[in-house]
């Protein structure tokens, strides 16, 4: 188990160092074009999730809706005070 931080601060590292065989490596390379439709694609499957398929399920949707926005943070270069910035 991580949260949300440590997820953040692993994510930067593996932009930073670029480990082969990473798939976030692999989504910023592709672009924000590609990572948005994925954003988009995760969004629908938590709503999804969370009306038909229980709580466990939409958990894990979130999750990886979560891992989508990171990546696209890194990708444009936000920061989480950019974001936290207008919580
Ligand atoms: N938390 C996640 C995470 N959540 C989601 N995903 C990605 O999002 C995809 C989810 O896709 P779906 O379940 O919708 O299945 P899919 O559409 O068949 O997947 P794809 O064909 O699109 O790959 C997964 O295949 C992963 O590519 C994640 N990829 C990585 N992480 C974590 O990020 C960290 C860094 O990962 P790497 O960069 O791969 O080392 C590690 O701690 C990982 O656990």
């Amino acid at each position: 188990m991580k949260t949300f931080e440590e997820l953040w601060t692993e994510l930067n590292e593996k932009a930073q160092t670029r480990p082969e065989g990473s798939g976030t490596v692999q989504a910023l390379d592709a672009g924000v074009h590609t990572i948005g439709k994925k954003l988009v694609e995760e969004a629908a499957e938590s709503w999804m999730a969370a009306e038909h398929e229980g709580p466990e399920r939409a958990a894990e949707e979130i999750s990886q809706l979560l891992y989508h926005a990171q990546v696209l943070m890194i990708a444009s270069g936000i920061g989480l005070d950019d974001v936290y910035a207008h919580l």
